[in-house]
């Protein structure tokens, strides 16, 4: 080789290696870099970030790492998007409820968000649209402006419907899903569509596949959970398959709600409005507010469904299965119940206060099964501060629901199911400030009021008429397992109902 040709190919190789260099450098930095005075925290692998390393249990893990950064820290999600998670009461009620202003917008979900086009409740980002319909849809479930029964009657009404399908099972063990969710679905059907379904109507069952089968699928439920981190893989097979689940849903649903609507139409009277979607349609009809069109219902009533099944269903499953577990809790229930309601009376929200064992059962049901572990996801619509922290506008930040739940600074022994916990020496029921299913501030569940309500009703009613027994031929699930992505499912079981 000539001493030219060396020279060229050193000057090449010194070249290649600066860029190299240059490129690592820029890399490197950019990989590091956070805006001014941002949380800390873990920033993953590379593109990937943390995502690989949350395993079974993403709330698990951010408490962990709550331990080394403090409660309010970063994570990067995928690529360098950040998001901030709150890891403690006193950080979600900072942000979330005294700085609800600035708390309370919602982060863009793609997936979501190509079949919802920015319609609907609890996708919308925090402004005029999502004030107006938030105040519209508390109205109806307070039953303001309505000509009919009150949200208790709807739920009441449920119960003998509920009772005859259990005493149906003969003593036979049997999977609860089969009844729960349309006992659910059914009340939500009265309050928002003013009408509810017998239990093996072709609608109701077609619903409660609608808005709760796909949790209970375990990829489903995983894939629902990743493409709220990564929602490009809702365009790579295998999780193309769970998002093309998600559309059919869409439009099984709209096929039902066109049909209710149309029905609504036929009888309809804008000064008799007997239900939210004949609310709704006055308010259509009025022209006074653009809002209130026929995409917007159809997404709204989705929304309520989607929020309302799943969750209030779960609250109860994982309150039988508590008492499969542990039998002498069901028997002090049953204790109290007999004596506040008696053996056949039907359960008030009346009794309610009068019954501090049961309150503290389902409290501490609420508490130690969450039904949302990492709650919902919002995004700040301002510039905002916490703990010294500055958190610029359009950041995604979630509350660990989980983590407060079982935190060890206000419950004792958070990993026992303990609902002793919220009885005082005198015997009086004490609600805890730091048990938020529901989670606070602005954005807090709009259901909570109707949900409670029902799995009052509806735990009381069951306890009051059957003893709850486990199915000799399968096993009772874990407390501390089940399947985990946006909601908390028990793995599926069976039990017996026996009359008493
Ligand atoms: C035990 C049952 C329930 C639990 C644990 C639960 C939990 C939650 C949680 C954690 C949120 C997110 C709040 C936030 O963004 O910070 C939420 C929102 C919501 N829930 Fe519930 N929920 C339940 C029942 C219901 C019911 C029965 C309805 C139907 C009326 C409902 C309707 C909604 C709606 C519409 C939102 C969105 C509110 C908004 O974005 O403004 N939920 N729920």
């Amino acid at each position: 080789m000539n001493q030219s040709l060396k020279q060229q190919l050193h000057r090449m190789f010194d070249f290649t290696f600066a860029a190299l260099f240059l490129v690592t450098f820029v890399g490197v930095y950019y990989w590091y870099r956070r805006p001014k005075n941002f949380p800390p925290g873990p920033r993953g692998i590379p593109f990937l970030g943390v995502i690989p390393l949350f395993g079974k249990w993403p709330e698990r893990q951010c408490n962990e790492w709550k331990k080394k950064y403090g409660p309010v820290f970063s994570m990067r999600v995928l690529g360098r998007e950040e998001w901030i998670v709150l890891n403690d009461f006193e950080s979600i009620n900072q942000c979330l409820v005294k700085q609800s202003n600035k708390f309370s917008g919602r982060p863009f979900f793609e997936a979501l968000q190509t079949l919802i086009h920015g319609k609907g409740l609890s996708f919308l980002d925090y402004g005029p649209l999502w004030k107006s319909q938030r105040k519209f849809g508390q109205k109806i479930i307070r039953g303001i402006g309505l000509e009919r029964k009150g949200v208790d009657s709807c739920v009441n009404d449920e119960v003998p419907f509920l009772l005859e399908s259990l005493r149906a099972t003969d003593g036979k063990a049997f999977d609860i899903l089969g009844i729960l969710p349309k006992s659910s679905c059914n009340v939500l059907c009265s309050v928002f569509m003013g009408k509810r379904y017998e239990y093996d109507d072709d609608t109701l069952c077609t619903l409660v596949r609608l808005f709760s089968d796909v949790f209970h699928s375990s990829f489903d439920n995983f894939s629902l959970q990743l493409f709220i981190f990564a929602p490009k893989l809702m365009y790579i097979y295998p999780f193309s398959q769970s998002y093309k689940k998600l559309k059919k849903l869409f439009e099984d649903y709209a096929e039902i709600l066109n049909r209710v609507i149309a029905e609504h139409e036929e009888t309809f009277d804008k000064e008799h409005p007997r239900d939210f979607i004949d609310a709704f349609l006055k308010n259509m009809k009025e022209g006074s507010d653009k809002n209130f069109h026929i995409e917007q219902l159809h997404m709204y009533i989705r929304d309520i469904f989607e929020g309302g099944i799943e969750t209030t269903t779960n609250t109860l499953n994982w309150s039988l299965i508590c008492l499969l577990h542990y039998p002498e809790i069901q028997t002090k229930l049953r204790e109290e119940i007999r004596e506040i309601v008696g053996q056949s009376g039907s359960v008030k929200m009346s009794h309610k206060d009068d019954m501090p064992y049961t309150n503290a059962f389902i409290e501490e049901n609420l508490r130690f099964l969450t039904s949302a572990p990492l709650g919902f996801q919002h995004k700040t619509n301002q510039d905002a501060e916490i703990n010294g922290y500055i958190i610029p506008k359009g950041t995604t930040v979630t509350p660990n629901i989980w983590a407060v739940q079982n935190d060890p600074k206000y419950f004792d022994e958070p990993e026992k199911f303990k609902p002793e916990r919220f009885i005082d020496e005198k015997g009086n029921f004490i609600k805890s400030e730091h048990v938020i299913p529901f989670s606070v501030g602005a954005r807090r569940c709009m259901g909570e009021h109707l949900a409670r309500m029902e799995v009052f009703i509806f735990l009381v009613s069951m306890i009051q008429r059957f003893e709850i027994l486990p199915d000799p031929e399968s096993k009772i699930p874990v407390l501390n397992d089940g399947i985990n992505g946006p909601t908390f499912v028990p793995y599926s079981y069976k039990l017996i109902f026996q009359e008493i």
